[in-house]
């Protein structure tokens, strides 16, 4: 596999500017193993953020890196494996050591493979093909590759950082191979990443990129959104050009105002055109979709298109006079598939039941369990010679096992912050017969974690009408009671380990049962992942 190295300034005069990091986090690409992450962990490598320096700032291991970094002498070299959101073709890398010097990987080279899903890619079996032979890696320098040509597609790639040492960013350029519907009619969002649709150009990205506008989810604050500066000019409009997935009818406008909410544009204009180039040249006869049509701050707003019966395979996106959006979704049929009954209905937040979470205490909690905290309400002495309080008895800890079959554990569990908020429940978990805490052990980074919980129902499935999300603050732990029905733990914004005590008897059933429930989003007033 042929390739060059180019400068990172020349990738937008590059065959790169077609394409997005298809290992970014923000597609929903992660990391699945990794050799050893002593120094930073691998998840560093994917984030959309560019990588930031804090010089002399050390923790427990060492100097604090924003990357990827593994401990010295490794007699082989050190790899990752990330699994991309969306299968894709990889049209080149790149390796950024920013910041890492005297500690930087020396060299580093690229494998891809394509596994179908439950595949094990750690397996030995697995062939792996390489794409990035291996290369020189100075300190503190993006290091771009272009290949002669694109590699074929796959689902993982493999990062191998020799022999060992730090790799601040890893952008994996390429293009979505899109699996779209077998039939043509189902209902698909034409401007979704995942499906194949890009931005092919934009007026003004002056805070965020406007290819932000077609990733997955709804983000978690407004930095993964597009936004404009503001523009000061009279009658300023900015624009995106987006590339559909495929060319098509679009029926219904989604636009999502997620976290704008003192800058979402004051009106907003779409039009459609065909057109075979990634831009359509000036001259184009552009259609209006949706015209001059008004948002609002951080919500959903839908609009039906005015023209469901024409095809197209480009549509610009128009904000007058500027500000930010964080989502568009053009939900429509692909050319030659049939158009539904309009309007439609789409598969989105605003048809699932949604909820917002509220602050944590004993009292609205008390239904569910127990709140761990020094409060008042409960018996306190003093104790320790006088240089403490003792609240007494804040949790009632519970073992219902036939005699002898549960014992009790103290466990740590290790919790990654969601990455999207709000938040989708899907499942929702019970011990049987053992009461379980949680109590956080923080390091101070730690505002609050998310509890979601619901009584057992007369079917002995979760009642949701008694479904209830809580945040947490950091110096607040719980204690679910016996058979209550509760979500795993879910951490906000920073790493968060919490201290856990449960009784066990080994037999799953009787352990824990997990059950999937009717969806529901919960948002988290004042919280981004
Ligand atoms: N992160 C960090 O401290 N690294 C250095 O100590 C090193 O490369 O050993």
């Amino acid at each position: 596999m042929s390739f060059k190295r180019i400068e990172h300034t020349d990738i937008p005069n590059s065959e790169l500017v077609k394409c997005i990091d298809l290992t970014s986090a923000a597609l929903g690409s992660s990391i699945v193993a990794v050799s050893d992450e002593f120094f930073g962990k691998a998840e560093n490598l994917i984030s959309p953020a560019s990588p930031i320096h804090k010089p002399d700032h050390f923790v427990d291991t060492g100097y604090w890196m924003d990357g990827w970094e593994s401990k010295r002498h490794c007699r082989t070299h050190d790899w990752v494996i990330i699994k991309l959101g969306f299968p894709g073709s990889l049209s080149g890398f790149d390796i950024d050591t920013s910041y890492f010097i005297g500690n930087q990987a020396s060299a580093a080279s690229v494998e891809a493979t394509f596994a179908l899903d439950g595949e094990d890619v750690e397996s030995k079996n697995t062939k792996w093909t390489t794409v990035l032979p291996k290369v020189d890696l100075p300190p503190n320098s993006h290091n771009v590759f272009v290949l002669s040509k694109s590699a074929p597609v796959c689902t993982h790639i493999r990062l191998n950082n020799i022999p060992d040492g730090g790799i601040a960013r890893f952008r994996a350029y390429g293009n979505v191979n899109p699996i779209l519907p077998k039939d043509p009619s189902d209902v698909i969002d034409l401007a979704f990443v995942g499906n194949g649709a890009k931005i092919t150009q934009v007026s003004n990205q002056f805070y965020t990129p406007a290819s932000n506008l077609l990733l997955p989810g709804r983000g978690v604050h407004m930095g993964d959104g597009w936004q404009t500066n503001r523009s000061r000019q009279p009658g300023n409009s900015d624009y995106v050009i987006i590339r559909l997935a495929t060319k098509g009818h679009i029926l219904k406008i989604e636009l999502d105002t997620s976290h704008f909410k003192g800058n979402f544009p004051d009106k907003v204009t779409l039009q459609g055109t065909n057109s075979a180039e990634d831009i359509p040249p000036l001259g184009s006869k552009w259609t209006v979709l949706a015209d001059n049509v008004e948002t609002g701050p951080h919500g959903l707003f839908y609009f039906d298109s005015l023209v469901p019966k024409t095809a197209f395979t480009h549509v610009k996106l128009i904000i007058i006079p500027d500000g930010g959006l964080k989502r568009v979704r053009l939900w429509g049929v692909p050319e030659g598939g049939k158009i539904p009954t309009l309007p439609i209905k789409i598969p989105s937040l605003l048809n699932k039941p949604m909820m917002i979470a509220q602050p944590l205490t004993r009292e609205d909690f008390a239904p569910y369990g127990d709140v761990i905290q020094a409060s008042s309400g409960i018996a306190v002495t003093s104790a320790n010679q006088g240089t403490a309080e003792k609240y007494h008895q804040v949790g009632q800890v519970i073992n219902e096992f036939a005699k002898g079959r549960g014992r009790s554990h103290l466990s740590v569990f290790h919790c990654r912050p969601i990455t999207e908020i709000p938040f989708t429940v899907k499942l929702l978990e019970r011990h049987p017969y053992s009461s379980q805490a949680f109590i956080p052990m923080t390091d101070g980074r730690v505002r609050g974690y998310l509890v979601v919980v619901a009584l057992n129902g007369e079917d002995d499935k979760p009642d949701m009408k008694t479904l209830k999300a809580f945040i947490a603050s950091s110096t607040q732990g719980i204690n679910y009671r016996e058979g209550i029905w509760h979500h795993p733990m879910i951490a906000l914004e920073n790493e968060t380990d919490f201290a856990c005590l449960v009784h066990e008897s080994g037999i799953p059933k009787d352990d824990c049962n997990e059950v999937d429930v009717e969806e529901v989003v919960v948002d988290i007033p004042g919280f981004h992942a």
